[in-house]
């Protein structure tokens, strides 16, 4: 079925300032009609596109072609199965391959349309192909849209590491339209919600308390509260990797939080049992509770994290967690320094710190406190 475009025009943009490298966030709701113009605003004149879509959403990835193609913009389109098992080698090379099949060069310009798995796997193609082309992100996740569209960290896993091969590597332009949320399952989008909820403890308590009272409306995809939501994380997001672009000062270490523990619930579980964000709302209890143990936060930080995880249905434990297959796991965190597990960790919320030299123990101790 072929999506309906139709727009409200409650649209805004937000701004990645990265210097040369700066580009713009465009959020609405039905603006996709004009995505050709902004294109090539963004780009200028372009030959060929090469569009890589999540199987899920072909119907959207077929709607923005037909808006870009032309006479003179060849749009070549590349389905790559849904789920994050895609974020793979093999995955990656067979897009390779088939860029290099349809004559992708410099000019070309990589077109992700889909959830984070799409991105990031096809940012890391743009990434690395022929060193590096133009790409463009079109979210349709709310995970997506809020997170890993904007700033430029691309990649795929190894088996027993998340997102350990890739890049920095920034899009020339993120356009959010949310009409492509239409579609998406509860699941994927309540998972989007904890990442929404990161933003609250880790940078912006007056964000938190809109989301205390706004939970209801948000859950229910009320389009005003959403949009809201979608521009406040970018907003936060923006301005962090705008201070520290490739996570050398600390400063971005911060949208980190929660994900020791998540990305080792994901790799030990296997890829795809728990989506990213279900994975990232366990790890943020497991990390307040750990802040908790070590004296840097009061309780009441966990309480408010666990029943607003709970107000927008995300899981707060994971019975299955292992903390003896997740401790070595975490060793291959790339916040660890000189053999020493880092963490992101909540003094009240709206502020995180990052902690070195944790004891081990403290780590179990925060892991069982979930399970
Ligand atoms: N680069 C970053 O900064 C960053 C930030 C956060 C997360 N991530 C990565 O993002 C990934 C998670 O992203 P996600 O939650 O979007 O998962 P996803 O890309 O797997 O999408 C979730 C599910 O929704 C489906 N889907 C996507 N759009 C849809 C739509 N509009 N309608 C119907 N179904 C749709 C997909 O097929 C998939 O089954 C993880 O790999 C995570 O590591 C990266
Ligand atoms: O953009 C960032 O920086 C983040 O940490 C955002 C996270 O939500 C995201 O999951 C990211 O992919 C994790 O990065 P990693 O460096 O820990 O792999
Ligand atoms: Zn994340």
């Amino acid at each position: 079925m072929k999506p309906d475009l139709a727009t409200d025009r409650d649209e805004s943009t937000v701004l990645v300032d990265l210097g040369d490298r700066s580009y713009p966030i465009h959020i609405s709701t039905g603006a996709t009609g004009r995505i050709a113009a902004a294109l090539e605003k963004t780009l200028g004149q372009t030959s060929h596109a090469l569009l890589i879509h999540d199987a899920a959403v072909e119907p959207w990835a077929e709607a923005v072609a037909a808006q870009i193609r032309s006479d003179t913009l060849r749009v070549d389109i590349a389905s790559v199965p849904s789920g994050e098992p895609s974020k793979s080698i093999a995955q990656y090379q067979e897009l390779l391959d088939w860029m290099l099949e349809r004559g992708a060069d410099r000019r070309s310009v990589v077109i992700a349309v889909g959830g984070g798995v799409i991105g990031d796997l096809a940012g890391f193609v743009a990434a690395s192909f022929a060193r590096g082309i133009r790409f463009v992100q079109v979210p349709t996740t709310l995970l997506a849209m809020v997170d890993s569209s904007v700033g430029g960290k691309t990649g795929i896993n190894l088996s027993g590491a998340k997102n350990m091969v890739g890049a920095f590597w920034q899009p020339e332009l993120v356009w959010i339209d949310t009409l492509a949320m239409k579609t998406l399952p509860d699941r994927s989008y309540l998972s989007g919600l904890a990442e929404v909820i990161k933003y609250g403890v880790i940078d912006d308590a007056a964000f938190f308390d809109d989301l205390e009272s706004n939970a209801a409306a948000l859950v229910e995809r009320d389009p005003e509260v959403l949009r809201y939501a979608i521009r406040q994380s970018c907003l936060s997001k923006a301005r962090v990797v705008g201070e520290d672009e490739r996570e050398t000062s600390g400063r971005r270490a911060i949208l980190n939080y929660g994900h020791t523990f998540a990305h080792a619930i994901e790799a030990t579980a296997g890829y795809g049992t728990l989506l990213h964000g279900e994975a990232v709302s366990i790890g943020m209890q497991m990390a307040a509770s750990l802040a908790i143990q070590l004296d840097l936060c009061d309780p009441g930080v966990l309480e408010r994290q666990t029943q607003l995880l709970q107000a927008c249905r995300l899981p707060i434990t994971f019975p299955a967690a292992d903390a003896a297959a997740m401790l070595p796991v975490m060793m291959r965190d790339k916040k660890v320094a000189h053999g020493k597990l880092r963490f992101i960790l909540p003094t009240k919320i709206g502020h995180v710190e990052l902690v070195g030299d944790v004891d081990p123990a403290e780590v179990e101790t925060a892991i069982r406190a979930h399970r």
